[in-house]
């Protein structure tokens, strides 16, 4: 099969994702296909002989002769599609010493009459997900995905389910923002991949308020139970943000567009009912009972055959997997070019003085 116009622009995308650099000999060929896909044959004049890297790009393309676009166009994509699978085995394969488990204060892992229970351990600060809680859930869904237990639940400690990323996650880093873009980039579409692969149930017994990430990724799930306390916010005009998690998609499909704009544009904050009549939320229950009510239809759940409900997913999920990766991959890279802007920017720092400025 042919490589489409949008497998091509996707193909883009991903090599802004690639972990590892590839190397020149692959970026010169890179850079060659992809100007005879879009510019055809060469058609430059030939730098200069001390002009090494322009030379070096020149002759990559000028050797491709007349190689049609199409031909190109799929030799491009081929060749992405082989660098992010190589680029992503040694996470996909089994586990290396550096992987196993890790004990970790903010995300808390247990497991208990078949359900994985994966909470937000971070209530000072409204539960707000580092990057290292990023990486401890990637790692816990992995694991969970493998184990014995039927299904995953999240949830939070505290008043707030999640208050969404954190917003100091990349203030402190040392390479510049650029890299510390590049490298959350990369990180998100990790994140989000892992949800979209979960094999098993997952669910979400929101206890609290939910912001950001932590509302759009419900998207992805089997599952939503909401304490009446609980309300759903993702202010990410506000934030110079645009939506992540694939909410883009599943938002929409799931409410209608114009329920979708408002939350995920303008940035309404529903509450328990609001969220429940839009299809985000399966059932609330009023905030003295949610506990016990909750807990004790999940575990009721919990003995529903496993190999089954696992084939149901499955089912349910197969045909718009592709379309999810895709998503996400077109999210992480545009949070890439988003994250260095000025709005963005001002909205950090907007949140971080708030504080300072109120005793103004
Ligand atoms: C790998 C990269 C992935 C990137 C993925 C992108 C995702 C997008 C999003 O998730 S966007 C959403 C981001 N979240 C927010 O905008 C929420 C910001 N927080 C608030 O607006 C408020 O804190 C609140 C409404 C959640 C709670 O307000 P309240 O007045 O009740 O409490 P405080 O503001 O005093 O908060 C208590 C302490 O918690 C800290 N905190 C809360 N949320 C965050 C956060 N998201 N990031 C960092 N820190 C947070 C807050 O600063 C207080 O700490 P302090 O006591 O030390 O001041």
């Amino acid at each position: 099969m042919r490589a489409s116009q949008q497998d091509f622009e996707n193909a883009l995308n991903q090599v802004k994702l690639l972990k590892k650099d590839p190397g020149n000999e692959v970026k010169l060929r890179l850079y060659a296909l992809y100007k005879q896909a879009t510019d055809g044959p060469c058609n430059m004049p030939k730098p200069g002989m001390l002009d090494f890297v322009n030379k070096a790009k020149w002759d990559a393309w000028n050797a491709l002769g007349s190689l049609p676009k199409e031909t190109a166009r799929q030799n491009y994509v081929d060749l992405v599609s082989s660098l992010s699978s190589s680029s992503e085995a040694p996470s996909q394969g089994k586990r290396g010493a550096d992987e196993k488990a890790r004990e970790s204060k903010d995300i808390l892992v247990t497991s208990e009459d078949g359900i994985t229970k994966i909470t937000f351990n971070r209530p000072t600060k409204k539960n707000a997900i580092t990057s290292q809680m990023y990486r401890d859930i990637i790692l816990a869904l992995k694991n969970a995905s493998t184990d014995n237990t039927v299904m995953a639940v999240f949830t939070g400690t505290g008043d707030y389910y999640c208050s969404g990323n954190d917003l100091t996650n990349f203030t402190s880093a040392t390479g510049g923002i650029e890299e510390a873009a590049s490298n959350g980039a990369v990180l998100l579409r990790d994140f989000v991949n892992s949800f979209i692969d979960f094999p098993k149930p997952l669910v979400a017994v929101v206890n609290g308020p939910a912001v950001g990430i932590s509302v759009t990724l419900l998207g992805l799930f089997d599952g939503v139970f909401a304490s009446d306390r609980a309300t759903f916010h993702t202010p990410f005009s506000q934030l110079g943000q645009s939506p992540e998690a694939c909410s883009s998609y599943t938002f929409p499909k799931m409410m209608g567009s114009a329920k979708a704009a408002e939350m995920l544009l303008f940035g309404k904050k529903l509450t328990a009912r609001e969220a429940w009549a839009q299809g985000l939320v399966t059932e609330v229950f009023p905030e003295s009972t949610f506990e016990t009510e909750v807990w004790t239809r999940l575990k009721t759940y919990a003995k529903l055959p496993p190999n089954v409900m696992r084939i149901s997913k499955e089912l349910i999920r197969k045909h718009e997997k592709q379309k999810l990766y895709t998503v996400n991959a077109e999210k992480c890279a545009a949070a890439l070019e988003r994250m260095p802007r000025e709005e963005y920017a001002k909205a950090l720092r907007n949140f971080l003085f708030r504080k300072a400025k109120a005793k103004l």
